[in-house]
């Protein structure tokens, strides 16, 4: 039997996939979904590195799971991404970690020598999901992780300069960094709610990327559940 841990930040990301499992089966504790094969437990850690970060590695210490799936929206940095696609990201890193310079630009804490940019889990200063290579059924790109969502033209222009990054989200370098800790098998899926551009909230398309997003994870366990439940 399988055992897989889907974490998302918010209960309204992953809604519609917990509703089809709910009418599959009813949860036991902790909202875990019994299959004979495949047993499925969803966490909702809430919004942001810290709460993700110990979340995650809560339910990681707790029980033993084959497979994490981190599940989300996500802002675009490229605007070649549509709003609503749904990607894997397949490295990470904490790109607001570091000091501001007197001039406003960013020096992260591996140019300061206060992080070794290659000791694990950091591979020059990068997160990199090596389970994740198994899965090409999605665009793979590259995130950060920000502890504040960029919404000021200047700052968003210096991160586009400094960063190959198509997504920003503010969890997925959390589950990067606790599942590489524990070589856990893991992924991370966003779909794209918005792009990281002037604050703009009433362009988010975030009823379209969760509905794609909650499609791919119903593709995702209902073949996992040997499409015995479409
Ligand atoms: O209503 C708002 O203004 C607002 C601002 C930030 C986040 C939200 C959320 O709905 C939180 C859910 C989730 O969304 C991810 N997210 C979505 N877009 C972005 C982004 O442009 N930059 C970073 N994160 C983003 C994030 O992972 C949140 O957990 C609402």
């Amino acid at each position: 039997m399988k055992n897989l841990l889907l974490v998302a930040a918010t209960e309204f990301e992953i809604a519609p996939i917990l509703k089809w499992l709910e009418t599959l089966k009813a949860p036991e504790a902790n909202l875990k979904f019994s299959f004979p094969e495949l047993e499925v437990t969803v966490l909702t850690t809430g919004v942001g590195l810290p709460l993700a970060m110990f979340q995650l590695t809560r339910a990681l210490t707790l029980a033993r799971f084959d497979l994490v799936i981190n599940a989300g929206i996500a802002g675009a940095l490229d605007k070649q991404l549509e709003l609503g696609a749904v990607v894997q990201v397949v490295s990470e890193t904490f790109a607001d970690l570091g000091v501001e310079e007197a001039d406003g630009s960013f020096t992260d804490l591996f140019k300061l020598n206060l992080i070794n940019p290659v000791a694990p889990p950091f591979q020059d200063g990068k997160m990199v999901n090596t389970f994740g290579s198994a899965y090409d059924f999605l665009p793979k790109v590259h995130g950060i992780t920000v502890n504040k969502v960029h919404g000021y033209a200047p700052s968003i222009d210096n991160l586009k300069r400094h960063t190959n990054a198509k997504v920003e989200s503010m969890e997925g370098a959390a589950v990067f960094y606790t599942c590489l800790m524990y070589q856990m098998p893991f992924l991370e899926i966003r779909s794209i709610s918005n792009y990281v551009e002037p604050r703009n909230r009433d362009a988010w398309e975030i009823a379209l990327a969760i509905e794609n997003l909650n499609d791919v994870l119903k593709n995702m366990l209902a073949g996992l559940l040997e499409n015995r439940y479409e």
